[in-house]
């Protein structure tokens, strides 16, 4: 981690992408104002790391290469992953890992607030250094993810017109939605020091509160990148207010779920399906059973998010199941 934030602050794959082309060690070094030598061996880790890649040139020496991964250290552009990258490696998120040992002994004691007294989300509010940090590193993962949300599965925006974000931070999300899906007016809400500091954007309401109070009314709700901050009561309270803020009646929810990666290893590697068993099976014509558009994403090494949207009033949901090739991994029952 030091050594990618070093080569972002530096400006290694940006002075690579200005070059247009393969460096040599003494070209990189004089165009970032360095010693060789040193540079030398932050590049031999990169290199290790495969997010360089070093090759021969035709003059004999040895030049290095950007790469689809180098890419993404440049500090500009829709691909960067810099805002997260410098969010991760700041140092309020590496004081937690110090207290890692008194987790492990308590376990009610969270590592944030051990550094730092307070949690998260109180700490941004009274630095708000911090919590534009917070917004630029979720932004910048919005910036990926969205486009595939919008190109993987656009069914599950068909018929919503209003859609709120819980959660939505600086309203990058709802910006790119509601641009991909012009019909949907947008709500972006989250905390109110969150949506005060939040750009402007057409076809995009700022709403601030608190989601453990309520939620804003909408045909839908959508949640990314927000459960895995809770235990589960706190989820389940999460989640009843979004479904108070949907009409019966009408609109999608977008159903999520977090399972631990050490009981279910084998989730990694294998294609995924997601089964809602209906109660009243109107989805589809005529059998019990249909697998949904299913967005899996890997949330910070430890645990899965599925999230399955499914349209609230035409049928109820009375188990779940996750199955791999086949082979049922995890099944969930009484939704
Ligand atoms: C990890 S960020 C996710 C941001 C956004 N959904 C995304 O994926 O880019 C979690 C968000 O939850 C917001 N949040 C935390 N507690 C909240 C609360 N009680 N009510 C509303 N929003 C809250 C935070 O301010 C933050 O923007």
């Amino acid at each position: 981690m030091a050594v990618v934030k070093c080569a972002i602050e530096l400006g290694i794959a940006d002075a690579i992408e200005n070059n247009e082309g393969p460096m040599t060690l003494s070209e990189l070094s004089s165009s970032l104002g360095c010693a060789p030598s040193s540079l030398y061996r932050i590049m031999r880790f990169l290199v290790h790391h495969s997010i360089f890649k070093e090759k021969p040139s035709s003059q004999g020496t040895t030049v290095y290469v950007q790469t689809a991964l180098s890419r993404r250290l440049l500090k500009k552009g829709e691909k960067s992953m810099v805002g997260l990258l410098l969010f991760e490696s700041s140092h309020v998120m590496m004081a937690p890992w110090h207290n890692l040992s008194s987790r492990v002994l308590n376990d009610n004691n969270s590592p944030f607030e051990g550094a730092h007294g307070d949690d998260i989300w109180k700490y941004a509010l009274a630095n708000p250094a911090h919590s534009k940090l917070i917004d630029d590193a979720m932004a910048c993962d919005a910036k990926l993810v969205v486009p595939e949300i919008v190109e993987g599965c656009p069914e599950v925006f068909d018929g919503v017109k209003t859609l709120v974000d819980v959660g939505g931070g600086n309203g990058t999300t709802l910006q790119m939605l509601v641009k991909a899906f012009p019909c949907i007016q947008g709500i972006n809400f989250d905390l109110p020091h969150v949506v005060s500091a939040a750009p402007e954007s057409e076809g995009v309401q700022h709403v601030g509160g608190d989601f453990f109070q309520s939620v804003p009314k909408a045909d839908a709700a959508f949640l990314m990148w927000v459960l895995h901050d809770w235990n589960d009561e706190e989820c389940i309270q999460i989640l009843k207010n979004c479904k108070e803020a949907i009409q019966s009646d009408k609109g999608k929810c977008n159903l999520s779920l977090l399972l631990p990666l050490d009981l279910h290893s084998d989730l990694r590697i294998n294609n995924y399906e997601v089964n809602l068993y209906f109660s009243k099976a109107q989805y589809s014509n005529d059998a019990s059973t249909c697998t949904l558009p299913c967005i899996v994403r890997m949330a910070a090494g430890y645990c899965m998010l599925f999230n399955v949207f499914y349209v609230q009033n035409q049928s109820s949901t009375s188990a779940c199941s996750i199955s791999s090739s086949g082979k049922t991994l995890y099944t969930w029952q009484d939704s």
